[in-house]
């Protein structure tokens, strides 16, 4: 075999030379490319940043934006415009810009009279509300930022306890209690956390909100050993009768087309037995209607919740849907329900629903009463996280993988 004789060294400097300069001016040119993809509003958007007040009113302009894009049809370049401002106020509200404060009773009344008012999951009705929001056993907690020293760009409620609630009345309406018992608290529960500003959509700032409290309460509490979340599940029940009306109109197509063949009916998806049907339809005393009929109607005036015995009947039937709705109903892979995303984007396992977990209005109505757990077990969270953002695996408890495949598993209406 002929041996290869290296080429004479000047052959190779001239030919490193060339390869340098062929890179030099590759590199040049992508520069130029990446210069001329930068929309001219991003210079504009910078400018605006300098100023006084510029941040928050590009802040409140990607409002405006997303306003605008839930009700004009998708535009591309309203798209491209919004985008534009997330990425450069995701820089501008990166972790290391926000300021964590803590809230007490002794804080400023403006401060005290925005939590009150930005609370969307569970209103406060007076100041006593607040007093025990801030209290004893409770932890309120905030990020503020220089542009806006004096707004809460996210608040979250954390109650101090020794076991994993299941019901938030317990947490809101119980008395507000003298000191706190330290040797009393080894789990913090997230019970409510508010975006309030929704120029900040996608920027993240519960998630980062939620990573520092971790940190905080363990500084505080050295035995805290339990963090997780229990949180509301808007929109279960608005899925749950469209499930129905899906049932009730592939009953009605397959009965009125007489084809002898399996309509859609024998694949409409199945909700409740048979026995738990007819229970339903004995309780309500009409058994002259569809009792799916019949259940759509209870579910969407709250009748239901008015019988004790109704109230048992439809308990197995409302959690295996539930689970079904958080574990198996997706939107392009991931969660449907917002508040499942949120969780489990930052890593959350999907741990327990808790039936009759809120019993007031708003939370029979939103979710026939059940309530979620999402558990953050602090040495797994950043591989959960990514298993779900990648691959859309949701981490779920046994409990509930269970009473997902039992939703799968009712037989036929
Ligand atoms: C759940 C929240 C806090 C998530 O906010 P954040 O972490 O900033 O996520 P994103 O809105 O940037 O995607 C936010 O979506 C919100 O405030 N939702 C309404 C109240 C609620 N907790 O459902």
């Amino acid at each position: 075999m002929t041996p290869i004789t290296p080429a004479p060294s000047w052959n190779r400097s001239t030919r490193s030379r060339a390869h340098e300069k062929s890179e030099g001016a590759l590199l040049k040119a992508e520069e130029r490319l990446q210069a001329a993809l930068v929309p001219r509003y991003h210079d504009l958007f910078v400018q605006i940043g300098r100023l006084e007040g510029g941040v928050k009113h590009l802040v409140d302009m990607r409002a405006d934006t997303l306003d605008l894009l839930s009700s004009v049809k998708d535009s591309a370049e309203l798209r491209s415009f919004s985008s534009c401002l997330r990425e450069m106020l995701s820089h501008w509200f990166s972790a290391g810009l926000l300021h964590l404060q803590r809230i007490t009773w002794e804080s400023s009344c403006d401060i005290l009279q925005k939590i009150s008012e930005y609370e969307a999951v569970h209103p406060m009705r007076n100041w006593s509300d607040l007093k025990r929001r801030v209290g004893p056993y409770r932890r309120c907690f905030i990020f503020t930022h220089s542009t806006m020293p004096r707004e809460p760009m996210v608040v979250l409620h954390t109650a101090l306890t020794n076991q994993i609630s299941d019901n938030i009345q317990t947490i809101v309406s119980t008395p507000i209690l003298d000191e706190e018992d330290v040797d009393n608290i080894n789990t913090a529960i997230f019970y409510s956390i508010t975006s309030t500003q929704k120029g900040l959509q996608g920027v993240e700032l519960g998630n980062y909100l939620i990573k520092r409290v971790v940190r905080e309460l363990q500084a505080e509490f050295p035995k805290m050993t339990q963090f997780s979340s229990l949180s509301p599940i808007p929109g279960f029940r608005d899925w749950l009768v469209g499930e129905i009306n899906k049932v009730l109109g592939s009953t009605e197509s397959s009965s009125s087309e007489d084809s002898g063949v399996d309509g859609p009916s024998s694949t409409a998806p199945t909700l409740l037995t048979s026995a738990e049907l007819q229970k339903v339809a004995e309780i309500a005393g009409k058994e002259d209607v569809s009792p799916l009929v019949t259940l759509k109607k209870l579910l969407q005036t709250n009748q239901w919740m008015g019988a004790e015995s109704m109230v048992e009947v439809l308990k197995d039937p409302l959690m295996r849907l539930c689970a079904r709705y958080l574990y198996l109903e997706k939107r392009r892979g991931y969660a449907v329900n917002p508040v499942a995303n949120f969780h489990l984007r930052n890593g959350a396992v999907l741990w327990r629903l808790n039936w009759q977990a809120d019993t007031g209005p708003r939370g029979i109505s939103q979710s026939c009463g059940v309530m979620v757990n999402y558990r953050y077990f602090l040495g797994d969270t950043m591989r959960n996280s990514q298993r779900y953002m990648e691959e859309q695996h949701i981490e779920a408890s046994q409990q509930v993988i269970d009473l997902a495949q039992a939703a799968g598993g009712a037989d036929s209406p």
